[in-house]
């Protein structure tokens, strides 16, 4: 990767790690969308969330989780809870000094995974 990768922008892996935190707590505080995760095991969650943004972001790691389509199977996800989602990694983000630049280039490469994510 060059210095200037988006997975350095994040960061590397210790960016990324706390982005994750962030998010995590933000999700969990959120009544809209929490009970989609009443069953989940966050600590393996988290790691996922972790591979996957690294991948996305175009670090060299190996994403070890399902295809987006797999992963939110049967979820009934709306374009509301998309929103929400997003709006966490956002704020997670911005509470991690993220420049406006790096968030958009992310969520640019995040936001076409709204049809593999949603209404299925
Ligand atoms: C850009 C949007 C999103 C991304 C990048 C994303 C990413 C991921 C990833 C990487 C996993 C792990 C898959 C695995 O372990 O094999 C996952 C699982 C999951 N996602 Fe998403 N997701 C997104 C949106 C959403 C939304 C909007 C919801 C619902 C509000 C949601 C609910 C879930 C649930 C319930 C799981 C399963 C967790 C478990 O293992 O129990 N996701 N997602």
């Amino acid at each position: 990767n060059s210095p200037t990768s988006l997975y350095q922008q994040l960061g590397g892996n210790a960016g990324i790690s706390q982005i994750t935190d962030h998010f995590l707590v933000n999700l969990s505080q959120d009544k809209r969308i929490v009970h989609h995760f009443a069953h989940t095991d966050i600590a393996i969650f988290r790691q996922r969330l972790i591979e996957h943004l690294c991948v996305v972001s175009g670090g060299n790691c190996e994403y070890k989780g399902a295809s987006m389509f797999d992963a939110h199977i049967g979820l009934h996800i709306s374009q509301a809870d998309f929103d929400a989602v997003v709006g966490h990694l956002i704020d997670a983000l911005k509470q991690q000094h993220v420049p406006i630049a790096t968030r958009n280039a992310l969520l640019a490469k995040l936001a076409p995974m709204y049809e593999d994510i949603t209404y299925h």
